[in-house]
């Protein structure tokens, strides 16, 4: 029986990367994934970008939406200051088996949380089963389709408070022409395109940063 890209990800990050050292599991994976075989994780180009948002945000809280293997749970949270804590979310176990394994291997387990399972399940529930207010930065990176129902979901659910931000990958390709036409359209958001491309790749893609107005 073969394995799967994923198992073959952590395969690689277990055999070349160094245990405890977040950017060189970082390095392996966009390693691996630009010369051996395309992964859909947001790589080293767009990951810049949201390693300067980040910086620039600092967040305490912060949740990823689309874990997959890990990679940028790995990136934020090697970025990410004292007793602050990321929550991602992945729908696909998959993934998340894998993902816990390399979030471990980079040695960033206490400042992450993995939780399993649909988003538009679990967003109801992230006040009460985390004790949170809100996300200071939200990272949106699972399916586009669910992009602008989730983003409306945690208006509702008042996990947004003035000033939080929410940054979007893959806008262009595969794209999420609904979610974009609403962040740039409503009065509640400001909304900037970061022009960039599609991971391990010369098509273009981008991220969408956009500031909750309240
Ligand atoms: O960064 C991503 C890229 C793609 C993608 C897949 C096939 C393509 F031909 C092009 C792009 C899918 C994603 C799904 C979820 C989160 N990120 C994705
Ligand atoms: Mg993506």
């Amino acid at each position: 029986y073969g394995s799967t890209r994923p198992e073959r990800i952590l395969a690689e990050v277990k055999s070349k990367a160094t245990r405890g050292d977040a950017r060189s599991v970082v390095d392996t994976i966009d390693q691996y994934c630009r010369h051996q075989e395309w992964a859909m994780n947001v790589g080293d180009e767009k990951g810049t970008i949201l390693d300067s948002i980040v910086c620039e945000v600092k967040p305490r809280a912060m949740l990823e939406l689309g874990t997959y293997c890990g990679y940028s749970a790995v990136r934020i949270a090697s970025l990410l200051p004292p007793n602050s804590r990321l929550i991602t979310m992945e729908f696909n176990p998959v993934f998340a088996a894998i993902a816990r394994q390399v979030i471990a291997w980079a040695g960033v387990e206490d400042k992450v949380v993995l939780i399993e399972g649909p988003s538009g399940d679990w967003i109801p529930k992230m006040k009460k089963e985390f004790g949170l207010t809100s996300f200071d930065l939200v990272f949106l990176d699972h399916w586009k389709d669910c992009y602008l129902p989730d983003t409306k979901l945690m208006e509702e659910c008042g996990l947004l408070r003035t000033g939080s931000i929410l940054v979007a990958d893959n806008v262009i390709c595969p794209g999420a022409p609904d979610y974009l036409e609403y962040v740039r359209g409503s009065p509640r958001y400001e909304s900037k395109y970061f022009r960039s491309h599609l991971e391990y790749t010369r098509v273009e893609d981008g991220i969408e940063k956009s500031v909750f107005l309240g």
